[in-house]
Protein backbone atom coordinates (compact mmCIF):
# COMPACT_ATOMS: atom_id res chain seq x y z
CA UNK A 1 0.00 0.00 0.00
CA UNK A 2 1.64 3.45 -1.06
CA UNK A 3 -0.16 5.09 1.89
CA UNK A 4 2.16 2.68 4.01
CA UNK A 5 5.43 3.79 2.24
CA UNK A 6 4.60 7.46 2.53
CA UNK A 7 4.04 7.05 6.10
CA UNK A 8 7.66 5.79 5.65
CA UNK A 9 9.51 7.97 4.06
CA UNK A 10 11.76 9.30 6.89
CA UNK A 11 11.95 5.94 8.40
CA UNK A 12 10.13 2.70 9.68
CA UNK A 13 9.56 4.04 13.19
CA UNK A 14 6.09 5.54 12.14
CA UNK A 15 5.10 2.33 10.65
CA UNK A 16 6.17 0.17 13.39
CA UNK A 17 4.16 2.29 15.90
CA UNK A 18 1.12 2.35 14.08
CA UNK A 19 1.33 -1.52 13.73
CA UNK A 20 2.11 -1.66 17.62
CA UNK A 21 -0.38 0.85 18.98
CA UNK A 22 -3.05 -1.31 15.89
CA UNK A 23 -1.83 -4.70 18.26
CA UNK A 24 -2.12 -3.07 21.38
CA UNK A 25 -5.54 -1.58 20.71
CA UNK A 26 -7.00 -5.25 19.20
CA UNK A 27 -5.31 -7.22 22.02
CA UNK A 28 -7.70 -4.62 24.20
CA UNK A 29 -10.67 -5.32 22.50
CA UNK A 30 -10.38 -8.96 22.34
CA UNK A 31 -9.69 -8.76 26.08
CA UNK A 32 -12.72 -6.77 26.69
CA UNK A 33 -14.97 -9.06 24.62
CA UNK A 34 -13.35 -12.24 26.38
CA UNK A 35 -14.14 -11.27 30.19
CA UNK A 36 -17.48 -10.02 29.32
CA UNK A 37 -17.99 -13.71 28.09
CA UNK A 38 -16.24 -15.16 31.02
CA UNK A 39 -18.24 -13.13 33.60
CA UNK A 40 -21.62 -13.97 31.93
CA UNK A 41 -20.76 -17.55 31.91
CA UNK A 42 -20.05 -17.30 35.86
CA UNK A 43 -22.83 -15.06 36.77
CA UNK A 44 -25.08 -18.44 34.72
CA UNK A 45 -22.73 -20.47 36.56
CA UNK A 46 -22.78 -19.25 39.88
CA UNK A 47 -25.72 -16.26 40.51
CA UNK A 48 -25.86 -13.30 40.09
CA UNK A 49 -25.49 -11.89 43.24
CA UNK A 50 -21.35 -12.89 42.57
CA UNK A 51 -19.08 -10.25 41.84
CA UNK A 52 -15.59 -11.85 40.24
CA UNK A 53 -13.70 -8.68 40.87
CA UNK A 54 -10.52 -10.32 39.50
CA UNK A 55 -12.50 -10.41 36.18
CA UNK A 56 -13.14 -6.57 36.57
CA UNK A 57 -10.03 -5.69 37.27
CA UNK A 58 -8.64 -7.48 33.74
CA UNK A 59 -11.89 -5.49 32.00
CA UNK A 60 -10.94 -2.38 33.19
CA UNK A 61 -7.44 -3.04 32.10
CA UNK A 62 -8.19 -3.90 28.90
CA UNK A 63 -10.83 -0.86 28.21
CA UNK A 64 -7.51 1.45 29.45
CA UNK A 65 -5.67 -0.58 27.12
CA UNK A 66 -7.86 -0.10 24.11
CA UNK A 67 -8.65 3.85 25.16
CA UNK A 68 -5.26 4.71 25.14
CA UNK A 69 -4.29 2.57 22.47
CA UNK A 70 -7.01 4.16 20.28
CA UNK A 71 -6.34 7.35 20.96
CA UNK A 72 -2.64 7.25 20.50
CA UNK A 73 -3.22 5.50 17.22
CA UNK A 74 -5.30 8.09 15.63
CA UNK A 75 -4.01 11.23 17.45
CA UNK A 76 0.23 9.44 16.44
CA UNK A 77 -1.03 8.28 12.98
CA UNK A 78 -2.77 11.85 11.64
CA UNK A 79 0.70 13.51 13.26
CA UNK A 80 3.24 10.52 11.49
CA UNK A 81 1.55 11.06 8.12
CA UNK A 82 1.14 14.86 8.30
CA UNK A 83 4.94 15.19 8.69
CA UNK A 84 5.58 12.86 6.09
CA UNK A 85 3.55 14.89 3.81
CA UNK A 86 5.33 18.06 5.29
CA UNK A 87 8.52 16.53 4.41
CA UNK A 88 7.57 15.31 1.08
CA UNK A 89 6.25 18.64 0.20
CA UNK A 90 9.23 20.40 1.25
CA UNK A 91 11.74 17.81 -0.89
CA UNK A 92 9.29 17.87 -3.93
CA UNK A 93 9.69 21.88 -3.54
CA UNK A 94 13.23 21.66 -3.62
CA UNK A 95 13.52 19.15 -6.47
CA UNK A 96 11.31 21.50 -8.20
CA UNK A 97 13.48 24.58 -7.56
CA UNK A 98 16.90 22.10 -8.55
CA UNK A 99 14.83 20.28 -11.46
CA UNK A 100 16.08 20.56 -14.91
CA UNK A 101 14.36 23.33 -17.03
CA UNK A 102 13.44 21.14 -20.09
CA UNK A 103 12.35 18.24 -18.18
CA UNK A 104 10.66 19.83 -15.61
CA UNK A 105 8.51 22.19 -18.98
CA UNK A 106 7.75 18.63 -19.95
CA UNK A 107 5.92 17.55 -16.80
CA UNK A 108 3.48 20.49 -16.88
CA UNK A 109 1.94 22.84 -14.28
CA UNK A 110 -0.89 20.98 -13.82
CA UNK A 111 0.77 17.85 -12.33
CA UNK A 112 2.83 19.44 -10.30
CA UNK A 113 0.21 21.93 -8.45
CA UNK A 114 -2.02 18.91 -8.28
CA UNK A 115 0.37 16.87 -6.19
CA UNK A 116 1.77 19.22 -4.14
CA UNK A 117 -1.74 20.67 -3.07
CA UNK A 118 -4.67 18.54 -3.71
CA UNK A 119 -3.61 15.00 -3.32
CA UNK A 120 -1.71 16.00 0.05
CA UNK A 121 -5.12 17.91 0.95
CA UNK A 122 -6.67 14.64 0.71
CA UNK A 123 -4.34 12.26 2.50
CA UNK A 124 -4.03 14.61 5.40
CA UNK A 125 -8.06 14.88 5.06
CA UNK A 126 -8.54 11.07 5.26
CA UNK A 127 -5.60 10.65 7.61
CA UNK A 128 -7.24 8.75 10.75
CA UNK A 129 -8.93 6.11 8.37
CA UNK A 130 -5.78 4.39 8.27
CA UNK A 131 -5.20 4.03 11.66
CA UNK A 132 -9.41 2.73 11.78
CA UNK A 133 -8.84 0.36 8.97
CA UNK A 134 -5.63 -1.23 10.34
CA UNK A 135 -6.83 -1.38 13.81
CA UNK A 136 -10.32 -2.72 12.46
CA UNK A 137 -8.71 -5.40 10.22
CA UNK A 138 -6.37 -6.72 13.37
CA UNK A 139 -9.63 -6.78 15.93
CA UNK A 140 -11.68 -8.90 13.29
CA UNK A 141 -8.72 -11.50 12.83
CA UNK A 142 -8.31 -11.36 16.40
CA UNK A 143 -12.47 -11.79 17.28
CA UNK A 144 -12.48 -14.81 14.43
CA UNK A 145 -9.16 -15.91 16.29
CA UNK A 146 -11.17 -15.58 19.77
CA UNK A 147 -13.79 -18.01 17.72
CA UNK A 148 -11.43 -20.44 17.01
CA UNK A 149 -10.73 -21.18 20.09
CA UNK A 150 -14.10 -21.11 20.96
CA UNK A 151 -14.70 -23.72 18.34
CA UNK A 152 -13.08 -24.20 15.29
CA UNK A 153 -16.41 -25.36 13.46
CA UNK A 154 -17.78 -22.03 14.24
CA UNK A 155 -14.32 -20.48 12.92
CA UNK A 156 -15.18 -22.01 9.75
CA UNK A 157 -19.04 -21.03 9.58
CA UNK A 158 -18.63 -17.14 10.72
CA UNK A 159 -15.21 -17.11 8.80
CA UNK A 160 -17.60 -18.38 5.77
CA UNK A 161 -19.67 -15.84 5.92
CA UNK A 162 -18.03 -12.59 6.71
CA UNK A 163 -15.88 -13.62 3.31
CA UNK A 164 -18.98 -13.80 1.85
CA UNK A 165 -20.66 -10.58 3.39
CA UNK A 166 -17.83 -8.79 2.62
CA UNK A 167 -17.55 -9.52 -0.72
CA UNK A 168 -20.77 -9.05 -1.68
CA UNK A 169 -20.55 -5.46 0.68
CA UNK A 170 -16.89 -4.83 -1.20
CA UNK A 171 -19.02 -5.12 -4.71
CA UNK A 172 -21.64 -2.61 -3.84
CA UNK A 173 -19.18 -0.47 -2.69
CA UNK A 174 -17.23 -0.53 -5.81
CA UNK A 175 -20.21 0.33 -7.42
CA UNK A 176 -20.80 3.27 -5.14
CA UNK A 177 -17.48 4.55 -5.73
CA UNK A 178 -18.01 4.26 -9.66
CA UNK A 179 -21.07 6.14 -9.28
CA UNK A 180 -19.48 8.84 -7.09
CA UNK A 181 -17.14 9.32 -9.24
CA UNK A 182 -19.25 10.31 -12.18
CA UNK A 183 -21.49 12.54 -9.67
CA UNK A 184 -18.33 14.09 -9.15
CA UNK A 185 -17.72 14.29 -13.43
CA UNK A 186 -21.80 15.73 -13.61
CA UNK A 187 -21.17 18.51 -10.60
CA UNK A 188 -17.64 19.27 -12.31
CA UNK A 189 -19.43 19.75 -15.52
CA UNK A 190 -22.43 22.23 -13.69
CA UNK A 191 -19.33 23.97 -12.36
CA UNK A 192 -17.58 24.41 -15.40
CA UNK A 193 -20.73 26.01 -17.15
CA UNK A 194 -21.20 28.12 -13.83
CA UNK A 195 -18.10 29.89 -14.71
CA UNK A 196 -18.44 30.04 -18.50
CA UNK A 197 -22.09 32.14 -17.34
CA UNK A 198 -19.61 34.79 -15.22
CA UNK A 199 -16.81 34.67 -17.83
CA UNK A 200 -18.90 34.69 -20.77
CA UNK A 201 -21.37 36.97 -19.54
CA UNK A 202 -20.84 39.83 -22.38
CA UNK A 203 -21.43 36.92 -25.57
CA UNK A 204 -24.05 35.81 -23.50
CA UNK A 205 -25.85 38.90 -23.30
CA UNK A 206 -25.48 39.95 -26.77
CA UNK A 207 -27.27 36.92 -28.27
CA UNK A 208 -30.68 35.82 -27.05
CA UNK A 209 -30.27 32.50 -29.04
CA UNK A 210 -26.98 31.62 -27.14
CA UNK A 211 -28.32 32.51 -24.02
CA UNK A 212 -31.69 30.63 -24.17
CA UNK A 213 -29.18 27.56 -25.41
CA UNK A 214 -27.18 27.69 -22.95
CA UNK A 215 -29.85 28.41 -20.39
CA UNK A 216 -31.51 24.65 -21.62
CA UNK A 217 -28.21 23.24 -21.60
CA UNK A 218 -27.55 24.09 -17.66
CA UNK A 219 -31.18 23.28 -17.20
CA UNK A 220 -30.40 19.88 -18.54
CA UNK A 221 -26.92 19.50 -16.28
CA UNK A 222 -28.87 20.93 -13.23
CA UNK A 223 -31.51 17.62 -13.77
CA UNK A 224 -28.70 15.11 -14.73
CA UNK A 225 -26.82 15.95 -11.47
CA UNK A 226 -29.78 15.62 -9.22
CA UNK A 227 -30.51 12.27 -10.59
CA UNK A 228 -27.22 11.28 -10.33
CA UNK A 229 -27.20 12.22 -6.69
CA UNK A 230 -30.08 10.80 -5.66
CA UNK A 231 -28.60 7.44 -6.95
CA UNK A 232 -25.64 7.72 -4.84
CA UNK A 233 -27.75 8.14 -1.84
CA UNK A 234 -29.80 5.19 -2.57
CA UNK A 235 -27.07 3.26 -3.24
CA UNK A 236 -25.40 4.30 0.35
CA UNK A 237 -28.68 3.79 1.46
CA UNK A 238 -29.19 0.25 0.50
CA UNK A 239 -25.40 -0.59 0.80
CA UNK A 240 -26.07 -0.01 4.73
CA UNK A 241 -29.23 -1.87 4.77
CA UNK A 242 -27.81 -4.79 3.25
CA UNK A 243 -24.94 -4.82 5.80
CA UNK A 244 -27.53 -4.90 8.57
CA UNK A 245 -29.03 -7.75 6.50
CA UNK A 246 -25.75 -9.82 6.10
CA UNK A 247 -25.03 -9.33 10.07
CA UNK A 248 -28.37 -10.75 11.14
CA UNK A 249 -27.80 -13.65 8.66
CA UNK A 250 -25.02 -14.48 10.36
CA UNK A 251 -26.32 -14.38 13.39
CA UNK A 252 -29.18 -16.62 11.96
CA UNK A 253 -26.48 -19.14 11.47
CA UNK A 254 -24.81 -18.82 14.81
CA UNK A 255 -28.10 -19.00 16.76
CA UNK A 256 -30.73 -21.25 14.56
CA UNK A 257 -28.83 -23.03 11.87
CA UNK A 258 -26.17 -24.42 14.36
CA UNK A 259 -28.65 -25.96 16.98
CA UNK A 260 -30.44 -27.44 14.30
CA UNK A 261 -27.98 -29.34 12.28
CA UNK A 262 -26.89 -30.44 16.11
CA UNK A 263 -23.69 -29.02 16.41
CA UNK A 264 -24.57 -26.90 19.24
CA UNK A 265 -22.44 -29.45 21.42
CA UNK A 266 -20.27 -28.78 20.12
CA UNK A 267 -20.38 -24.77 20.04
CA UNK A 268 -20.48 -22.77 22.65
CA UNK A 269 -23.59 -20.74 20.69
CA UNK A 270 -24.02 -17.41 23.11
CA UNK A 271 -20.47 -16.94 23.09
CA UNK A 272 -20.31 -17.15 19.55
CA UNK A 273 -23.00 -15.26 18.88
CA UNK A 274 -21.68 -12.22 21.10
CA UNK A 275 -18.35 -12.51 19.44
CA UNK A 276 -20.26 -12.35 16.02
CA UNK A 277 -22.05 -9.02 17.06
CA UNK A 278 -18.65 -7.68 18.64
CA UNK A 279 -16.65 -8.12 14.84
CA UNK A 280 -19.64 -6.56 13.44
CA UNK A 281 -18.43 -2.84 14.10
CA UNK A 282 -14.72 -3.19 13.09
CA UNK A 283 -16.07 -5.29 9.86
CA UNK A 284 -18.18 -2.24 8.72
CA UNK A 285 -15.25 0.16 9.82
CA UNK A 286 -13.08 -2.09 7.62
CA UNK A 287 -15.09 -2.01 5.12
CA UNK A 288 -16.11 1.56 4.71
CA UNK A 289 -12.65 3.06 5.72
CA UNK A 290 -10.96 0.95 2.74
CA UNK A 291 -13.39 2.40 0.58
CA UNK A 292 -12.13 6.04 1.56
CA UNK A 293 -8.32 4.72 1.47
CA UNK A 294 -8.35 4.35 -1.77
CA UNK A 295 -8.47 7.79 -3.11
CA UNK A 296 -5.15 8.79 -0.27
CA UNK A 297 -3.70 5.52 -1.79
CA UNK A 298 -4.08 6.73 -5.26
CA UNK A 299 -2.92 10.54 -4.04
CA UNK A 300 0.20 9.05 -1.95
CA UNK A 301 1.04 7.15 -5.31
CA UNK A 302 0.85 10.22 -7.42
CA UNK A 303 3.33 12.01 -4.56
CA UNK A 304 5.38 9.69 -4.22
CA UNK A 305 5.84 9.24 -8.40
CA UNK A 306 6.14 13.19 -8.53
CA UNK A 307 9.01 12.87 -5.70
CA UNK A 308 11.12 10.07 -7.73
CA UNK A 309 10.78 10.83 -10.94
CA UNK A 310 11.79 14.57 -9.94
CA UNK A 311 14.73 12.97 -8.31
CA UNK A 312 15.86 11.40 -11.39
CA UNK A 313 15.46 15.57 -13.07
CA UNK A 314 17.90 16.66 -10.70
CA UNK A 315 20.21 19.40 -12.97
CA UNK A 316 23.92 18.55 -12.89
CA UNK A 317 24.61 21.72 -12.00
CA UNK A 318 22.47 21.91 -8.66
CA UNK A 319 25.05 19.12 -7.40
CA UNK A 320 28.31 20.61 -7.99
CA UNK A 321 29.86 23.61 -6.08
CA UNK A 322 29.99 26.64 -8.66
CA UNK A 323 33.49 28.44 -9.25
CA UNK A 324 33.37 31.53 -9.44
CA UNK A 325 33.54 33.78 -12.57
CA UNK A 326 35.48 37.28 -12.38
CA UNK A 327 33.14 40.25 -11.59
CA UNK A 328 34.74 42.54 -13.73
CA UNK A 329 34.09 40.50 -17.06
CA UNK A 330 34.42 42.30 -20.03
CA UNK A 331 32.80 40.13 -22.54
CA UNK A 332 29.90 37.66 -23.11
CA UNK A 333 30.33 35.83 -26.27
CA UNK A 334 28.26 32.66 -27.69
CA UNK A 335 30.38 30.93 -30.36
CA UNK A 336 28.27 28.26 -32.60
CA UNK A 337 25.40 28.03 -29.96
CA UNK A 338 22.54 25.57 -31.45
CA UNK A 339 19.64 24.04 -29.41
CA UNK A 340 16.81 22.10 -30.97
CA UNK A 341 13.89 21.18 -29.24
CA UNK A 342 12.74 17.29 -29.36
CA UNK A 343 9.93 17.31 -32.36
CA UNK A 344 6.67 15.24 -32.28
CA UNK A 345 7.66 11.94 -33.45
CA UNK A 346 9.19 11.10 -37.00
CA UNK A 347 9.54 15.14 -36.84
CA UNK A 348 12.28 17.45 -35.71
CA UNK A 349 11.57 19.77 -33.66
CA UNK A 350 12.21 23.57 -34.15
CA UNK A 351 15.73 24.76 -33.76
CA UNK A 352 18.20 27.43 -33.35
CA UNK A 353 21.54 28.33 -34.55
CA UNK A 354 24.38 28.34 -35.08
CA UNK A 355 24.40 31.70 -33.20
CA UNK A 356 27.31 33.53 -32.53
CA UNK A 357 26.99 36.38 -31.01
CA UNK A 358 29.31 38.92 -28.95
CA UNK A 359 28.29 41.08 -26.45
CA UNK A 360 30.74 43.76 -24.86
CA UNK A 361 30.24 44.88 -20.98
CA UNK A 362 27.83 47.83 -21.05
CA UNK A 363 26.72 47.90 -24.42
CA UNK A 364 22.34 47.59 -24.88
CA UNK A 365 21.45 45.17 -27.64
CA UNK A 366 18.09 44.77 -29.32
CA UNK A 367 17.06 41.37 -31.10
CA UNK A 368 14.09 41.78 -33.06
CA UNK A 369 12.33 38.81 -34.85
CA UNK A 370 9.16 37.60 -36.63
CA UNK A 371 6.33 35.19 -34.24
CA UNK A 372 7.67 32.53 -33.90
CA UNK A 373 11.47 33.20 -34.67
CA UNK A 374 13.35 31.56 -31.70
CA UNK A 375 13.27 34.50 -29.64
CA UNK A 376 12.04 33.28 -26.39
CA UNK A 377 14.58 30.01 -26.83
CA UNK A 378 17.90 32.04 -27.67
CA UNK A 379 16.83 34.15 -24.50
CA UNK A 380 16.40 30.65 -22.40
CA UNK A 381 19.53 29.51 -23.89
CA UNK A 382 21.18 32.55 -23.03
CA UNK A 383 20.04 32.67 -19.60
CA UNK A 384 21.44 29.29 -19.04
CA UNK A 385 18.21 27.44 -18.89
CA UNK A 386 18.58 25.26 -21.68
CA UNK A 387 21.98 23.85 -22.09
CA UNK A 388 22.67 24.31 -26.10
CA UNK A 389 23.58 20.98 -27.69
CA UNK A 390 26.35 22.81 -30.02
CA UNK A 391 29.02 25.47 -29.32
CA UNK A 392 30.17 27.60 -26.26
CA UNK A 393 29.24 30.48 -24.31
CA UNK A 394 31.79 32.33 -22.70
CA UNK A 395 32.75 35.14 -20.04
CA UNK A 396 35.76 36.63 -21.41
CA UNK A 397 37.75 33.21 -21.43
CA UNK A 398 35.51 31.60 -18.88
CA UNK A 399 33.63 28.65 -21.06
CA UNK A 400 30.14 28.13 -19.52
CA UNK A 401 29.37 24.51 -18.34
CA UNK A 402 28.32 22.70 -15.24
CA UNK A 403 30.70 23.85 -12.34
CA UNK A 404 30.19 27.94 -13.75
CA UNK A 405 27.07 27.38 -14.57
CA UNK A 406 25.10 28.79 -11.63
CA UNK A 407 27.82 31.67 -11.54
CA UNK A 408 26.85 32.88 -14.98
CA UNK A 409 23.22 32.67 -14.10
CA UNK A 410 23.73 34.92 -11.31
CA UNK A 411 25.10 37.47 -13.44
CA UNK A 412 21.93 37.80 -15.18
CA UNK A 413 18.52 39.49 -14.26
CA UNK A 414 15.60 38.74 -16.30
CA UNK A 415 12.28 40.08 -17.11
CA UNK A 416 11.06 37.40 -19.40
CA UNK A 417 7.42 37.99 -21.66
CA UNK A 418 5.81 35.00 -19.36
CA UNK A 419 7.88 37.02 -16.26
CA UNK A 420 5.85 36.30 -12.72
CA UNK A 421 5.88 39.04 -10.11
CA UNK A 422 6.59 37.55 -6.80
CA UNK A 423 4.33 39.53 -4.06
CA UNK A 424 7.70 39.45 -1.78
CA UNK A 425 11.17 40.13 -2.65
CA UNK A 426 13.29 37.06 -1.90
CA UNK A 427 16.90 37.36 -1.44
CA UNK A 428 17.32 41.36 -1.21
CA UNK A 429 19.19 42.10 1.34
CA UNK A 430 16.81 44.81 4.07
CA UNK A 431 19.24 47.43 3.54
CA UNK A 432 19.18 47.65 -0.17
CA UNK A 433 14.89 48.12 0.16
CA UNK A 434 15.41 51.46 0.52
CA UNK A 435 17.11 51.74 -3.02
CA UNK A 436 13.20 50.69 -4.16
CA UNK A 437 11.72 53.97 -3.84
CA UNK A 438 13.79 55.53 -6.19
CA UNK A 439 13.64 52.78 -8.77
CA UNK A 440 9.75 52.85 -8.20
CA UNK A 441 9.36 56.94 -9.18
CA UNK A 442 11.79 56.11 -12.34
CA UNK A 443 9.45 53.24 -13.59
CA UNK A 444 6.46 56.24 -12.36
CA UNK A 445 4.98 53.52 -10.18
CA UNK A 446 5.32 55.45 -6.86
CA UNK A 447 1.58 56.29 -6.36
CA UNK A 448 0.65 53.10 -7.58
CA UNK A 449 2.17 50.43 -5.37
CA UNK A 450 5.23 50.55 -3.10
CA UNK A 451 6.89 48.06 -0.49
CA UNK A 452 5.78 47.22 3.01
CA UNK A 453 9.02 45.82 4.17
CA UNK A 454 10.16 43.07 1.62
CA UNK A 455 6.65 43.02 0.62
CA UNK A 456 4.68 45.05 -2.49
CA UNK A 457 1.86 46.80 -1.12
CA UNK A 458 -0.01 46.02 -4.32
CA UNK A 459 0.67 43.54 -7.18
CA UNK A 460 -3.22 43.36 -8.96
CA UNK A 461 -2.36 45.97 -11.78
CA UNK A 462 -2.29 46.34 -15.27
CA UNK A 463 -0.05 43.69 -17.18
CA UNK A 464 2.08 46.87 -17.71
CA UNK A 465 2.49 47.84 -14.28
CA UNK A 466 3.33 44.43 -13.12
CA UNK A 467 6.23 44.87 -15.34
CA UNK A 468 7.53 47.85 -14.04
CA UNK A 469 7.32 46.18 -10.61
CA UNK A 470 9.27 43.26 -12.21
CA UNK A 471 11.69 45.48 -13.40
CA UNK A 472 12.38 47.28 -9.94
CA UNK A 473 13.10 43.66 -8.54
CA UNK A 474 15.72 42.81 -11.31
CA UNK A 475 17.30 46.14 -10.70
CA UNK A 476 17.08 45.75 -7.02
CA UNK A 477 19.06 42.50 -7.76
CA UNK A 478 22.07 44.84 -9.03
CA UNK A 479 23.31 42.23 -11.36
CA UNK A 480 25.64 43.38 -14.19
CA UNK A 481 23.14 41.76 -17.26
CA UNK A 482 19.71 42.70 -17.96
CA UNK A 483 17.68 40.61 -20.12
CA UNK A 484 14.35 41.65 -20.95
CA UNK A 485 11.76 40.00 -23.34
CA UNK A 486 9.22 42.08 -24.98
CA UNK A 487 9.24 44.56 -22.03
CA UNK A 488 8.03 47.55 -23.68
CA UNK A 489 5.34 45.64 -25.18
CA UNK A 490 2.86 46.38 -22.57
CA UNK A 491 3.70 49.86 -22.10
CA UNK A 492 1.59 53.19 -23.01
CA UNK A 493 2.82 55.66 -26.03
CA UNK A 494 3.94 57.92 -23.11
CA UNK A 495 5.89 55.39 -20.82
CA UNK A 496 6.96 53.59 -23.51
CA UNK A 497 8.75 56.85 -25.03
CA UNK A 498 10.18 57.35 -21.27
CA UNK A 499 11.35 53.64 -21.28
CA UNK A 500 13.57 53.67 -24.77
CA UNK A 501 14.56 57.72 -24.23
CA UNK A 502 15.14 57.92 -20.31
CA UNK A 503 15.33 54.81 -18.89
CA UNK A 504 17.28 52.41 -20.84
CA UNK A 505 20.37 55.33 -21.49
CA UNK A 506 20.29 55.85 -17.52
CA UNK A 507 20.78 51.41 -17.58
CA UNK A 508 23.22 51.81 -19.65
CA UNK A 509 25.03 55.43 -17.95
CA UNK A 510 25.01 52.98 -14.41
CA UNK A 511 26.90 50.29 -16.50
CA UNK A 512 24.43 47.81 -17.35
CA UNK A 513 24.81 45.43 -20.16
CA UNK A 514 20.82 45.17 -21.59
CA UNK A 515 19.87 42.72 -23.95
CA UNK A 516 16.67 43.44 -25.18
CA UNK A 517 14.04 41.58 -27.55
CA UNK A 518 12.21 44.35 -28.88
CA UNK A 519 9.45 45.15 -31.87
CA UNK A 520 9.46 48.99 -31.41
CA UNK A 521 10.96 49.74 -34.86
CA UNK A 522 10.57 54.01 -33.79
CA UNK A 523 13.02 53.30 -30.92
CA UNK A 524 15.80 50.96 -32.78
CA UNK A 525 18.38 53.61 -32.40
CA UNK A 526 18.40 53.07 -28.56
CA UNK A 527 20.81 50.18 -28.91
CA UNK A 528 24.18 50.34 -29.58
CA UNK A 529 23.63 47.21 -31.89
CA UNK A 530 20.86 45.91 -33.37
CA UNK A 531 20.52 41.83 -34.36
CA UNK A 532 17.74 40.09 -36.37
CA UNK A 533 16.59 36.57 -35.61
CA UNK A 534 14.68 34.44 -38.71
CA UNK A 535 13.72 31.16 -38.33
CA UNK A 536 16.50 30.19 -35.18
CA UNK A 537 19.30 32.36 -37.72
CA UNK A 538 20.59 35.43 -36.02
CA UNK A 539 22.22 38.75 -38.15
CA UNK A 540 23.52 41.42 -37.25
CA UNK A 541 21.39 44.61 -38.92
CA UNK A 542 23.70 47.69 -39.61
CA UNK A 543 22.69 50.70 -38.13
CA UNK A 544 21.17 52.54 -40.88
CA UNK A 545 18.52 49.56 -41.57
CA UNK A 546 15.06 50.66 -40.88
CA UNK A 547 12.18 48.25 -39.98
CA UNK A 548 13.39 44.61 -40.26
N1 LIG B 1 8.94 23.69 -25.12
C1 LIG B 1 8.87 23.64 -26.45
N2 LIG B 1 8.89 22.43 -27.07
C2 LIG B 1 8.84 22.36 -28.43
N3 LIG B 1 8.77 23.43 -29.25
C3 LIG B 1 8.76 24.65 -28.69
C4 LIG B 1 8.81 24.82 -27.27
N4 LIG B 1 8.79 26.15 -26.99
C5 LIG B 1 8.72 26.78 -28.19
N5 LIG B 1 8.69 25.89 -29.19
C6 LIG B 1 8.63 26.18 -30.62
O1 LIG B 1 9.77 26.92 -30.98
C7 LIG B 1 9.44 27.91 -31.94
C8 LIG B 1 10.01 29.25 -31.49
O2 LIG B 1 9.34 29.62 -30.27
P1 LIG B 1 9.78 30.92 -29.47
O3 LIG B 1 8.82 31.06 -28.36
O4 LIG B 1 11.22 30.84 -29.16
O5 LIG B 1 9.56 32.04 -30.58
P2 LIG B 1 9.39 33.61 -30.40
O6 LIG B 1 10.17 34.21 -31.48
O7 LIG B 1 9.70 34.01 -28.99
O8 LIG B 1 7.83 33.73 -30.69
P3 LIG B 1 6.77 34.85 -30.21
O9 LIG B 1 7.29 36.16 -30.70
O10 LIG B 1 5.51 34.43 -30.89
O11 LIG B 1 6.71 34.74 -28.72
C9 LIG B 1 7.93 27.89 -32.11
O12 LIG B 1 7.62 27.20 -33.30
C10 LIG B 1 7.46 27.11 -30.92
O13 LIG B 1 6.32 26.36 -31.25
Amino acid sequence: MKILDLLSVQGATPRLRLLGSAVASSIGGVFLLATVNLAAEKMAGEGFDQVDWGLASVFVAAAAIYYYAEVFLVGRVGADLEAAIDFLRVRILGRIRRADFVLLERIGHQTLFESVTQATQTISQNSQFLALALRSGILSVAVLFYILYLSPLAFVIVTLGVSGGGWVYARLGARLHRRHHEMMGEEAGLFESLSDLFDGFKEIRLSSQRSADFGRTVARQCRHVGTVRLDVQTHIFSQFIIGQVIFFLLLAVVVFAIPMYKLGADIDVVKVATAVIFIVGPLGALIHSLGILAASNAAAEKILRLDSQLAEMEDPVEQVEPAPLPADFATIRLSGIGYAYEGAEGESGFAIGPIDLSVKRGEVIFITGGNGSGKSTLMKVLCGFYRPQQGVIEIDTHPIGSTTMRSYRGLIAAVFSDFHLFPRLYAIPPERIAEAAPLLEMLEMERVSGLDGNRFTRIDLSTGQKKRLALVVALLERRPILVLDEWAADQDPHFRRRFYREILPELRRRGLTVIAVTHDDSYFDAADRRFHLDEGRLRPVPPSAAGV
